[in-house]
């Protein structure tokens, strides 16, 4: 993807942030949600294929996203599992922004 590309999909997907080659957005839930935030993402990973980096402390989740397929670059899967994870994240009550 070019970087005005990267910035137009940053734009629709308000909360995440573009770092290098990973866009990354933090959310705040206590660590038992969270890790029930983390069974419904990867299904939704299994299903599509496309897989994020989760950091998982005892009142936020991270998740990093990037296509390591592509070496480590950004593409639209990335941007597509971050809407997926964006719609799960209201259905756990995740507040956005640890
Ligand atoms: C074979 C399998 O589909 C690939 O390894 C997929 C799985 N999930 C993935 N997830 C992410 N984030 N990047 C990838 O390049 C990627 N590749």
């Amino acid at each position: 993807m070019t970087d005005s590309a990267i910035e137009g999909r940053l734009l629709e997907l308000r909360g995440w942030s573009r770092v290098g080659d990973e866009i990354t957005r933090s959310f705040g839930i206590r660590y038992h949600g969270g890790v029930a935030m983390i069974v419904h993402v990867a299904d939704v990973e299994r299903l599509i294929g496309h897989h994020a980096d989760i950091d998982l402390r005892w009142d936020r989740i991270r998740f990093g996203i990037t296509t390591h397929d592509a070496g480590y670059k950004l593409t639209d899967a990335d941007f597509d599992l971050a809407a997926r994870i964006d719609q799960i994240a209201v259905a756990h009550g995740a507040e956005p922004e640890a």
